[in-house]
């Protein structure tokens, strides 16, 4: 199995000596300096997060190879970058007793085993490192000579959660780690100690989550006794979700390219053209390897998924790793059991591949819908499969309304497709898909069908 291994570079700044604590980058700072990109090649994944002016290069992801392509090498060794590291495959990804057991031998083998496997890229400078334990986390700061701060993913993603985390739920979740200010990192043991820190108040804030969780979904059960379908917008971070739900919408949410634009989810009311109304929810961008600490705080999203009449899995199709990351994203989806829920694909950023002929054509062959959010090319089209999905997921009915039930027809008007109506003598004749749940509500004037 290939290792995924990632690990932050953070150089000295009076930033970091000023917070004095390793996973807080930039609490109560104004602005938003931390941003995170990613350039690849089909064989692996270079981040590289920015802080105020400086650059960090930060190995992400390694995929077929820890080759990095010229062109890449040379934004490595540019001026603003101080480093990559760059992870080779691991054979075999050690087992967690592995580590413990490692921590627990006082000798020095670990460092050997450290030289082999990685390599780290300074500028010309190339040291050979490992990082797969939290000894090794330290070790590389100290290869580094103690003046750079080494995370693993966990937490680089907590840092990058810290910038956007806008509503107060997910500040809440956030604000655990401000409160190890006090700590300093005094020595070999700090980051041992920031762990267990950082569990402690996982504990707490989870409670905390817990009562947000209970609350929307009172919310959300308000918002069922009106039955318009709720569709999701899914995919990998950066793909596009918000930009589509802006483009809808008019929806100021959000959106950057950067990873976890989008931290809660953000619900919004789109009128199609045949008078029927949807609602659209955008969500967190999902990543591969998912740090389980984080789960909770893509709680929210994850029941908004598990409720939707239709999930849209919006893809950047111009991404070199695309498939890759429309794996990770069905990947997330499986193991969500949401199998059961009609789910349209999306390619995104049609604008931007070299043969967006050959593209269309493809999405065409797999009935699967070609859009750029950013130009709105293909959004008519995407509305029109969103319908086609959602009537799938509808039942047929006709029914013979009252002409007293006038609220209940327009009722049917927003939440379904309206095939026909028809005034008659005692009443309007509706033929219509609508949602399984509004049928019910039909069912004493269903009796009153025409065959
Ligand atoms: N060229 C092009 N760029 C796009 C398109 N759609 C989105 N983008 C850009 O891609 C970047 C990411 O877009 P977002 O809408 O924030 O992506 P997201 O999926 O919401 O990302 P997260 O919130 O991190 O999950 C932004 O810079 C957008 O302007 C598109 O169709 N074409
Ligand atoms: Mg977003």
């Amino acid at each position: 199995m290939m290792s995924i291994c990632f690990c932050s570079l953070i150089s000295p700044s009076p930033l970091i000596y000023d917070s004095n604590f390793p996973w807080n980058l930039n609490l109560n700072r104004p602005g938003d300096p931390l941003s995170f990109s990613t350039h690849s090649n089909n064989r692996s994944i270079v981040a590289r997060v920015a802080q105020r002016g400086y650059e960090y290069e930060v190995d992400s992801v390694s995929l077929q190879s820890s080759t990095i392509e010229a062109e890449e090498e040379e934004e490595v060794v540019d001026k603003h970058v101080n480093g990559v590291v760059v992870t080779e495959p691991v054979e075999d990804t050690p087992e967690p007793e592995r580590f413990r057991k490692k921590r627990d031998d006082d000798d020095d083998s670990d460092d050997e085993s450290f030289e082999d496997r990685f390599k780290l890229r300074n500028g010309k400078e190339v040291k050979h490192l490992d990082f797969t334990g939290v000894r090794q986390l330290r070790n590389l700061e100290k290869a580094f000579g103690g003046d750079v701060r080494v995370c693993d993913r966990t937490a680089l993603i907590l840092d990058i959660f810290n910038q956007r985390a806008a509503t107060h739920e997910a500040a809440l979740f956030m604000s655990s780690w401000r409160e190890g200010e006090g700590y300093g990192r005094m020595g070999e043991e700090q980051i041992e100690v920031d762990k267990r820190i950082l569990r402690t108040q996982i504990g707490v804030l989870k409670k905390e989550l817990e009562s947000f969780r209970k609350h929307r979904k009172q919310y959300r059960n308000h918002r069922f006794s009106v039955p318009v379908p709720v569709v999701s917008l899914v995919g990998y971070t950066n793909a596009g979700k918000s930009t589509l739900l802006n483009h809808l919408t008019g929806a100021n949410v959000l959106s950057e390219d950067r990873l976890f634009a989008t931290l809660d989810p953000t619900t919004r009311r789109v009128q199609m053209k045949n008078g029927s109304e949807i609602l659209l929810t955008d969500t967190v961008g999902f990543i591969q390897k998912l740090p389980t600490t984080l789960v909770a705080a893509f709680r929210a999203t994850l029941e908004e998924i598990s409720e939707s009449s239709l999930l849209v899995h919006v893809a950047d199709i111009s991404h070199p790793l695309a498939e890759q990351q429309i794996d990770a994203v069905e990947k997330v989806l499986a193991e969500l059991d949401v199998s059961k829920i009609p789910k349209l694909m999306v390619w995104n950023k049609v604008d931007r591949v070299s043969d967006p002929q050959k593209i269309k054509l493809e999405a065409e062959r797999r009935e699967d819908v070609c859009i750029s959010a950013l130009t709105g090319e293909g959004l008519q089209e995407f509305c029109n499969a969103v319908q086609e999905k959602l009537k799938d997921s509808m039942v047929p009915v006709e029914a013979l309304l009252p002409f007293d039930k006038g609220k209940l027809l327009s009722t049917i008007h927003q939440v379904g497709m309206v095939e026909k109506t028809e005034y008659t003598e005692n009443g309007t004749f509706v033929k219509a898909f609508v949602p399984l749940r509004f049928a019910r509500l039909l069912t004493p004037m269903r009796q009153l069908c025409k065959s």
